[in-house]
């Protein structure tokens, strides 16, 4: 199971885990580098500890001595080590004593804290709600870095360098600065966005000492894939114990699976998702392809992202510095598209403009041609387009100047092209040009085991699109969400999100806010009383296709109709599904 795209916020929609495929969504512009005062060991404080040699753990509580006599501290003091290149590891200090009673500490400590430590090459970056502060490990053996009621607070031993780790910590070493102000009034949802930050995450740990309650486990991690909910930690020992055993685990998963995935933590470039053999395919296929100049032809059914997929194969490739230039044929009028496509010199014809005018040719120069719907290509065009892509130089319209063709062309459709060459409604020595290197998409309803990885994706895009605050989803609206046999289309799951981003009260989704397509097209328009029934028959139909892939008899057994009778309402309704065979209307 995937779960590096998971966000786990607690109640109060503070971030408490952020996997690391959702890091992207942080937006670094919203949180100033600051840094942060003088200030001493507190009730409840975390101790962070990143030091940069050694193996042994152990050493943290000899050579890194803490003088606990110092620390006015009632609460168990929890340090967390990120041995550079190794992974975190949150140590309870079980020896530490606590002072006073429980009850005291609810007002004075923070009551809900998220803390990430990310690693990213040589930084390292500790998150505390909505601060950060980055660390460059090279420049440093050892780092302790502080978080209290008002933030974080960081120090480097300044004779660490040359002593090592015989330096005694102590509240009067903490020494900084602070600009609370940077990080005031920041709704924490508002990190959540669409810059690409490329780091790992390597572990996040929330504390929390007003809600003794567990809500999480590993079970419920493994189990539910994805939790938008609240992690607490216990005030007992063991359950907090649990806890950490549990993120460890975690994270190992995490690292594991992320260098399984990526060999050497690399990040996925394309923004795929989905987590089956297929989707690994896919991936190695878009990474060698977008490594060359080859001719790439993208096949998929409507919305599955051929269109996104270009762009990402753009971005990923040696031209992504030069234009993406996007001609969608089935868009561009039939008598226009020769000069939109060329060009046209002056004069070329009547109502050409003075001067000429560059082409799409022109315009994707250096850069990506995306020949998106190439099935609606005419025939006259075909042979113009073939000839350019073989000689890769082309002629504008009433031109006589050669002119190069430096493009890389990638091409898409929703057509059966191979279908179309029989047909002859489409040129089979440009049908083998551009199939050189063909990649299909598959459907939504294939990859629907990890829809969560692409909602957490594309909602925060949504939202922005929107301009409405951020939203989560719940698990049980994801659960709804994932009830819904979705057929191919992800501009479908677009429209649903979208429509309940809008109509949410709330900072997270709940499920009756999510009106799944076959509720919500009777509210589009008026209906007669034959209409409504024939809509909600076709509706089932495609529903039970989309259930059973294309299984018609299980189809029909499951809508608890005859054989014939499911084959005439395809016919009659005219339901278009994978798989249907022609034979099976006879
Ligand atoms: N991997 C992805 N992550 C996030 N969003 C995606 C992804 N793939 C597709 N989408 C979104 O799904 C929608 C449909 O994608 P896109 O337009 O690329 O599909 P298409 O196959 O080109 O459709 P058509 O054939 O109708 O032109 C878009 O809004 C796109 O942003």
């Amino acid at each position: 199971m995937k779960k590096d795209n998971h966000i786990i916020t607690d109640q109060n929609d503070n971030i408490v885990f952020l996997g690391d495929g959702t890091l992207k969504y942080i937006r670094r512009d919203l949180v100033k580098p600051v840094a942060y005062p003088s200030g001493s060991f507190e009730k409840g404080n975390v101790l962070i500890y990143i030091c940069n040699s050694g193996r042994d753990y152990s050493f943290i509580s000899k050579e890194f001595k803490i003088d606990y006599n110092e620390i006015h501290c009632d609460r168990r003091l929890l340090v967390i080590s990120a041995i550079f290149s190794e992974e975190i590891r949150p140590i309870i200090k079980q020896d530490f004593k606590c002072e006073g009673k429980n009850e005291e500490l609810i007002d004075t400590i923070y009551e809900r804290k998220s803390v990430s430590v990310i690693r990213k090459g040589k930084n390292i970056t500790v998150r505390v709600d909505a601060q950060k502060m980055s660390f460059d490990t090279s420049k440093y053996k050892e780092i302790a870095i502080l978080i209290d009621d008002n933030g974080i607070k960081y120090f480097i031993p300044k004779d660490m360098e040359e002593n090592g780790f015989e330096k005694t910590l102590r509240k009067k070493d903490f020494n900084g600065y602070c600009d609370q102000e940077s990080i005031q009034n920041i709704n924490l949802k508002k990190l959540i966005h669409n810059n690409i930050y490329e780091a790992i995450l390597r572990g996040a740990i929330l504390t929390d000492f007003k809600d003794a309650k567990v809500f999480i486990s590993k079970e419920t991690i493994e189990l539910k894939g994805i939790l938008y909910n609240l992690i607490s930690f216990d005030e007992e020992d063991s359950l907090i114990q649990n806890i950490i055993d549990d993120n460890l685990k975690y994270n190992k998963i995490l690292s594991k699976e992320s260098e399984d995935k990526y060999g050497s933590m690399q990040y996925n470039s394309f923004r795929l998702w989905g987590n089956e053999g297929k989707f690994r395919e896919l991936e190695k296929l878009l990474q060698k392809g977008s490594a060359t100049n080859a001719t790439i032809l993208l096949t998929g059914e409507s919305g599955t992202g051929k269109t996104f997929l270009a762009r990402e194969i753009h971005k990923c490739s040696k031209r992504k510095d030069k234009p993406f230039v996007h001609i969608n044929y089935a868009a561009i009028a039939y008598h226009l598209l020769e000069s939109e496509l060329f060009g046209y010199e002056e004069g070329a014809f009547t109502g050409a403009k003075k001067g000429g005018k560059e082409g799409l040719f022109d315009m994707a120069f250096g850069g990506t041609l995306f020949l998106d719907e190439i099935g609606e290509i005419p025939l006259t065009l075909q042979g113009k387009l073939l000839e350019v892509m073989q000689s890769k130089t082309y002629y504008r319209v009433g031109g006589t100047k050669k002119r190069k063709a430096d493009v890389r062309c990638i091409a898409a459709t929703n057509k059966n092209l191979a279908e179309m060459v029989k047909e002859k409604s489409f040129r089979e020595d440009l049908y083998y040009r551009i199939n050189v290197f063909p990649i299909e998409i598959p459907p939504l309803r294939e990859r629907l085991d990890c829809i969560h990885a692409l909602i957490s994706d594309i909602l925060p895009e949504i939202c922005e699109r929107l301009e409405i605050e951020p939203v989560l989803i719940g698990y049980q609206t994801m659960e709804k969400i994932k009830e819904y046999p979705w057929p191919g289309n992800i501009r479908e799951l677009e429209n649903v999100l979208e429509k309940a981003a809008i109509l949410c009260d709330e900072k997270v989704i709940p499920p009756d806010d999510i009106i799944l397509p076959e509720h919500d097209q009777f509210a589009l328009k008026p209906m007669t009383l034959k209409e409504l029934k024939e809509n909600c028959e076709k509706q089932a139909i495609r529903n039970a296709l989309n259930l059973f892939h294309g299984d018609k008899i299980k189809a029909a057994q499951y809508l608890d109709i005859g054989r014939t009778a499911i084959f005439d309402k395809i016919k009659k309704y005219a339901i278009i599904y994978e798989g249907i065979e022609e034979n099976d209307f006879r």
